[in-house]
Order: C-alpha cells, then sequence, then structure tokens
C-alpha cells in the first residue's frame, strides 16, 4: 500500500480545522444579519412609533450580538492561524528533505522554491482567501432573504451575484495561462540571478555584466509581459465588476423605492435589502479579488503534490552496527543527473578497513563522480556501492552521515562560525570533539590566528574564509568523530606547504586509527601514503591494486616506452644518415 505523502497528511490535518471555521462561519454569517434587521425595526418600529426605549432596547440587543459576531470572527482566524502553524509544523521537515534530495537528483531544477511553495499554500489557506470561500455557501441564504422581502428583490441580487461570478470565471479563464506562464518564468528568472551573483567576482573581472544583464532582462521581460497581459485583462475585469457592483446598488435601491412606493415594502426593507445584498455579494467580491493568490497557490500546490508524489518519504532504515570501513564497489555504472550517456562504466574494486586508496586519471576521467557514489551523494544507475556488505542506500542517511567523512573538490562551508561547521551543526556536541577534529586535520594552529578563533564566522559558503582555510576547515569537518571512511577529493588543491604536511599527518594518523581512507590525488607526497591506487581512464579503471606495483609497472612502461623511442630515434637516425652522405658526396656536375 502506498504511504500518505506529507503534503496529504497535512492537508488531511487541515481539514478538522476546515469544518471547525466551517461551523464558525454559518454562525457569524447568521450573525451578519444583525445589521439589516436592526435597520429594519429601526425604520418599520422605531422611527413609526417614536419609542425611545424600543430603540434602546433593539440597540442593547444588536450591540451584543455584535460583540458575538467580533469574538466569533476572532475565533475563526485564530483557529486558521493554528492551522497553518500547524501546516507548517507538518510540511517543514518533509519539504526540506525533498529539496535536498530534489537538489542531489536535479540540480538545476530550484529545488528551493519547494519551500517557498509551502509558504504560499499555507499563506492561501489561512489568509483572507479562504474566508471568502467559507462566507461563499452563505451567498444563497442572503438571496434567499431578498426573496423573502419581495421577489423583485431577490430577483435583482441574484442576478447581481451572477454577473460578479461570471465575471470572476472570466477572470480566472482569461489569466490563467499567463499568471502560470508568468510564474514559471519569474521562477528561471529568480533562479538565474541566484546561481549568477554568486559568481560576482568573475561578473565584475571579466567585465561579463552586460552580457548577463541582457540575458536576465530577457527572462524578465518575458516575466513582466506575461504580467503585463494578465493584469491588463484582469484590470479590465475588476473595473467591468466595480461598475457592475454600483449599478447594482442602484437597481436594487431603484427597486426597492419602486415597491415602496406602490407599498408593497416598507422604506426599512428598501434599505435592509441593499444591505443584505452587499453581504451577498461581498464574499463573490473577495473571491474576485482573491483570484491572484488563489491561482498562484494552486499553482504551488500543483507542484507540491508533484514532489512529494515522485520523491516519497525515505524508507526508515534500522540502525546497524558502525561500519569499520570495508568499501566494496560493484559493477558500478553512473550517469550524471538527468543524464543518459554513462560516465562511469562498470566499476569494481574493494578497499579493506585501514587501507588508503589513490584515485587518479586525466581530467574528466569521472574521479570525482566515482568519490560522491562512495559517500551516498549520488545513487548509482546500476551496480552497488557496499560499506560493510550493505549497499548505502540500505544505510538510514542520517545514521551513514555520522560514519563518513567527505571533502569535495570545491569546498563550500555553510553560514555559521568555524566550531558550527567542524561539528556539522550538530548541536549538543563537546568542545573538545569539535577540537580533536581540528588537531587531527592540523587546523588547530590555523583557526587560532583567525579573528576569533573557532567563533569566527565563516560567512556565505565560507567565503569569509581564504580557499585553503576554508579546506582546512572542510578537513577537520570530515574527520569529525573520526568517521570510518573517509573520502577527500583533492583535498590538497588550495593548501601551502604547511597545509600539505598538515594533510599528510592527518592521512597518517587516521590510517593508524584503522580508518579507511580513499583519495583523489595527484600529489607524490600524498600517493605515496596510499596502500592501493586506482587509475581511472575515460570512466574505466586502467589499473588498480597495490600503489608500488602500479607505480612500478607504470616506471617500467615509461622506461620501457622511452626506450623504444630512443631506439625509433636512433633507426630514423641511421636511416637518414647514408642519404645525408650520398648528397653530400654527390659529385659536382
Ligand atoms: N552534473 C553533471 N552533468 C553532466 N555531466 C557531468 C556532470 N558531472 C560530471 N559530468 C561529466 O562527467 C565526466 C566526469 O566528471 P568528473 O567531475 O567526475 O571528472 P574528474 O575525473 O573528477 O575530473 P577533474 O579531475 O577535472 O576534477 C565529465 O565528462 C563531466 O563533464
Amino acid at each position: 500500500m502506498k504511504a500518505t505523502s506529507p503534503l496529504k497528511k497535512a492537508y488531511g490535518r487541515f481539514k478538522a480545522i476546515i469544518f471547525a471555521t466551517v461551523v464558525f462561519s454559518f454562525f457569524s454569517n447568521l450573525l451578519m444579519f444583525v445589521g439589516p434587521l436592526y435597520m429594519l425595526q429601526v425604520y418599520d418600529r422605531v422611527l413609526a412609533s417614536r419609542n425611545e426605549l424600543t430603540l434602546l432596547m433593539i440597540s442593547g440587543i444588536a450591540v451584543a450580538l455584535l460583540v458575538t459576531y467580533g469574538f466569533l470572527e476572532f475565533i475563526r482566524s485564530k483557529m486558521l492561524v493554528r492551522a497553518g502553524l500547524q501546516f507548517d509544523d507538518m510540511l517543514a521537515n518533509p519539504a526540506f528533505n525533498r529539496v535536498v534530495r530534489k537538489q542531489l537528483l536535479a540540480p538545476n531544477s530550484g529545488a528551493h522554491t519547494t519551500l517557498q511553495d509551502v509558504d504560499r499554500v499555507r499563506e492561501f489557506l489561512t489568509g483572507q482567501g479562504i474566508l471568502s470561500f467559507f462566507d461563499a455557501p452563505w451567498v444563497p441564504l442572503f438571496l434567499a432573504l431578498c426573496f423573502l422581502f419581495h421577489p423583485w428583490l431577490g430577483w435583482v441580487a441574484t442576478a447581481g451575484a451572477l454577473i460578479i461570478f461570471v465575471l470572476a470565471l472570466t477572470n480566472e479563464f482569461a489569466t490563467r495561462g499567463l499568471l502560470q506562464e508568468a510564474g514559471t518564468a519569474n521562477m528561471g528568472a529568480a533562479h538565474f540571478v541566484n546561481t549568477t551573483v554568486q559568481n560576482a567576482e568573475v561578473i565584475r573581472a571579466l567585465g561579463m555584466e552586460k552580457p548577463l544583464t541582457d540575458r536576465w532582462l530577457k527572462q524578465h521581460d518575458n516575466v513582466l509581459d506575461a504580467q503585463a497581459r494578465a493584469s491588463g485583462r484582469a484590470g479590465a475585469i475588476m473595473a467591468s465588476t466595480k461598475f457592475v457592483r454600483m449599478s447594482l446598488q442602484i437597481a436594487i435601491l431603484g427597486t426597492g423605492a419602486y415597491l415602496a412606493i406602490q407599498q408593497q415594502i416598507s422604506p426599512g426593507i428598501m434599505i435592509a435589502a441593499s444591505i443584505v445584498m452587499g453581504r451577498a455579494l461581498a464574499p463573490v467580491e473577495q473571491a474576485v479579488g482573491q483570484w491572484k493568490q488563489f491561482v498562484a497557490a494552486r499553482q504551488a500546490h500543483k507542484r507540491l503534490g508533484e514532489i512529494f508524489d515522485n520523491l516519497g518519504d525515505e524508507e526508515q532504515r534500522m540502525e546497524l552496527p558502525a561500519p569499520k570501513g570495508n568499501l566494496v564497489v560493484q559493477n558500478l555504472i553512473a550517469t550524471a543527473p538527468g543524464g543518459k550517456a554513462p560516465i562511469l562504466k562498470g566499476i569494481s574494486f574493494n578497499v579493506n578497513q585501514g587501507e588508503v586508496l589513490a584515485v587518479i586519471g586525466p581530467s574528466g576521467s569521472g574521479k570525482s563522480t566515482l568519490v560522491r557514489h562512495l559517500v551516498g551523494a549520488m545513487q548509482p544507475q546500476s551496480g552497488a556501492v557496499r560499506l560493510e556488505g550493505t549497499e548505502l542506500h540500505h544505510w538510514d542517511s542520517n545514521q551513514l552521515g555520522r560514519y563518513l567523512g567527505y571533502m569535495p573538490q570545491d569546498v563550500k562551508l555553510f553560514r555559521g562560525t568555524v566550531s558550527e561547521n567542524i561539528a556539522r551543526f550538530n548541536e549538543n556536541v563537546a568542545d573538545k570533539e569539535i577540537v580533536a577534529a581540528a588537531t587531527l586535520s592540523g587546523a588547530h594552529e590555523m583557526i587560532a590566528t583567525l579573528s576569533d578563533g573557532y567563533d569566527t564566522d565563516v560567512g556565505d559558503g565560507g567565503n569569509g574564509l581564504s580557499g585553503g582555510q576554508r579546506q582546512r576547515v572542510g578537513l577537520a569537518r570530515a574527520v569529525f568523530r573520526e568517521p570510518s571512511l573517509i573520502v577527500l577529493d583533492e583535498p590538497n588543491s588550495n593548501l601551502d606547504a604547511h597545509g600539505e604536511q598538515a594533510l599528510a599527518n592527518c592521512i597518517q594518523e587516521l590510517k593508524k586509527r584503522g580508518k579507511t581512507i580513499v583519495l583523489v590525488t595527484h600529489k607524490a607526497n600524498l600517493l605515496a601514503l596510499s596502500d592501493k591506487a586506482l587509475m581511472l581512464v575515460n570512466g574505466q579503471i586502467e589499473k588498480f591494486g597495490p600503489t608500488r606495483e602500479i607505480f612500478a609497472q607504470q616506471a617500467q612502461q615509461q622506461a620501457q616506452a622511452k626506450q623504444a623511442a630512443e631506439k625509433k630515434k636512433a633507426e630514423a637516425a641511421a636511416a637518414e644518415s647514408p642519404a645525408v652522405v650520398s648528397m653530400t658526396d654527390k659529385p659536382r656536375a
């Protein structure tokens, strides 16, 4: 049986509150009759009899009922606010989880907008928009009252409600497509800006502002164009609605006055009918006014439905015993997210606990793709990556994270302090654990030189630190609580000699402590620390085995190749020399 998605559960919880709100709406709508009824009594009873006591009494009753009305309205909106908080509470966690997973599966799809979609739906469900929809079912009641006053008044009010409703529908059909187009274009443009400004340095240094602005403006113009067309149509319809609304007031008062002249109704009924019709039209008008928000919320709801349907809840996994660090990769085939051509084409190897594996190979051969699979950041298209015999995606991802250390090629830190980053933002971490990780990675002294030491704010993405400093904090984060498997992708690319030495010491120390290490590197001093080496070429294993053997083999092959080249050169020279001799020996004519 398919599990109910968190979105459906959240809507389900909302249903009970909606039901309660509908009940409240019933009473508060009933109390809306107070105004017209009071008016009726004043006109027809008090003014006719000139009885001040009656006026006082009915005024007292009206005020009491209006206080009740205000109270009910207050409770109704409070309930919706509470429902909104609950809705958010139920969805915030799962939505964040979907953002991370969608980002891994489709990095360019603007996954972060999912959280905005949750806000959009919540705001609609708990705002004025939904209230006007709750009030809509009471429209017939107000119309019925108009009919009770006089059938003609009933017909005028009904015709008015219908015209306004038809205008709302026209608005919907005229603007739906355009608003959708504008919404999609807006998301694309916002995503473009977000990703582009992150490279502000390059934009300024390479003078790319103009071409990039032009590109953004094109997308922005599409948004404005669609919005302007939608607003143009909606504006015309809104203007018609206002005209109809005012004309209806005249129509109902005019009809009432005529009926009063004919003595079919009292002047009190004429005024009361005008108020009642106003009440009947209000929710319809409000719904028209809320249409844009409704459409936006509906689109957000659709997108949320898709993401929650496509990415179900992650299965609750059993807590497994801590892995020792034995890694097995079996026939791993991998493609880029959304891509078809394989980047890794059937990779198999194993690394045992306490071993250091060096991954080498030319640029673009698939080294980073391989190590991303080793830490579960990418899922194999086929084949398996097993830690302690269990496939990575069978581990609970939070549990697995505790046993993995990973340092990507381009280290990004998270906004927070150095110590928070090292502690992976876990709370209740003892200071000594953070210092231990920094000491193990050799970053402790470097951190002490920062303006606020461990409390230094690293800035967005760690931009407040230099590339080398970022890399060293990244290494401390990777070795925090000494995971069983540590994967380092070009860990020395930004390091100075001191940093490189610290890295080499760290690797040696981790190895001593029985940790498994996979590192992508070409540096001879790090290669010398490895037990095994794996050479990737074009997504396939060219060589795999003990590092010494691989390099001995390589040295032998290079020596053979050199010998062969020298031999070829000598042969070529020998072949050329008789010709030279024969030319020089050629007798002059
Ligand atoms: N997200 C992606 N979308 C499409 N192709 C990708 C993606 N990531 C990697 N590739 C492709 O996969 C291949 C391997 O990339 P990868 O980054 O794994 O190589 P690498 O060996 O680590 O290179 P380098 O040494 O330059 O870091 C490259 O051809 C690259 O273009």
